[in-house]
């Protein structure tokens, strides 16, 4: 048995939670998704935290279950189960479980059941999709080991981020430089939401000209389609 990785600080999960997955993958270089099929189960659920990785045989959810029971306040656990589409990992008395034992929420490369229930408790749930038949008890799996998860790496301690557009992963390494960036790159858009809400105001109030649309382009524009004639 390997043990659970250190909770990340309180100022990082904080300075996360003001973040999303793709300000964060945009400061990763557009890099650090899971597969685009790893949805939350409701468009709502969001989830930080650090990650617990649980490592499973194709349809067989037993270290699963061990992995909700080593887990608490703070982590995410990060299930590989490998992309299967035949049985569900886990169902409403995981979640239950799960919720009751504090965790933050948990990602699944597979499938899950009891769609509805799982909406209902509230413990964001991050799967492929949903299936009715149940899975099988008897491992072999893992615990707090490097996994690959929906094509991504994830080892235990690293920052998960999840939302409606999906899972992103940051490497504890790397998690600094990228919250440093995508802070930025807040500011950044702040800016340019500004900018394309006056140029609709102008467009209306007063009409637009060529000249004008320097001011709702991005500056790298121009500059970029010059090497294509424009
Ligand atoms: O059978 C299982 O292990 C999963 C399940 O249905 C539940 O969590 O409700
Ligand atoms: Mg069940």
């Amino acid at each position: 048995m390997k043990h659970t990785a250190p909770l990340l600080p309180e100022t990082i999960i904080e300075r996360a939670k003001k973040l999303n997955s793709t300000l964060i993958s945009d400061a990763l270089g557009n890099t650090g998704s899971m597969d685009y099929k790893v949805k939350p189960v409701s468009p709502e659920f969001k989830v930080v935290g650090t990650a617990l990785t649980v490592d499973m045989r194709a349809g067989d959810n037993l270290f699963l279950h061990q992995g909700i029971y080593s887990g608490s306040e703070g982590y995410v656990l990060v299930a590989d189960g490998k992309g299967h589409t035949e049985n569900a990992y886990l169902g409403e008395l995981m979640v239950g479980a799960a919720k009751a034992m504090g965790l933050e929420g948990i990602v699944i490369d597979g499938l899950v059941r009891d769609k509805e229930a799982l909406s209902e408790i509230g413990l964001p749930v991050f799967a492929k999709g949903f299936i009715p038949n149940g899975p099988f008890k008897n491992g072999p799996g893992d615990i707090n080991t490097a996994i690959s998860c929906a094509g991504v790496t994830v080892v235990p301690g690293d920052l998960i981020v999840g939302d409606a557009d999906g899972v992103v992963v940051v490497p504890k390494d790397k998690i600094e430089d990228a919250l440093t960036k995508a802070e930025a790159k807040v500011t950044y858009e702040e800016k340019r939401l500004q900018a394309i809400a006056s140029y609709e105001q102008l467009r209306k109030e007063q009409g637009v000209s060529e000249e004008d649309i320097s001011r709702i382009a991005p500056d790298w524009l121009a500059e970029k389609m010059k090497q294509y004639g424009y």
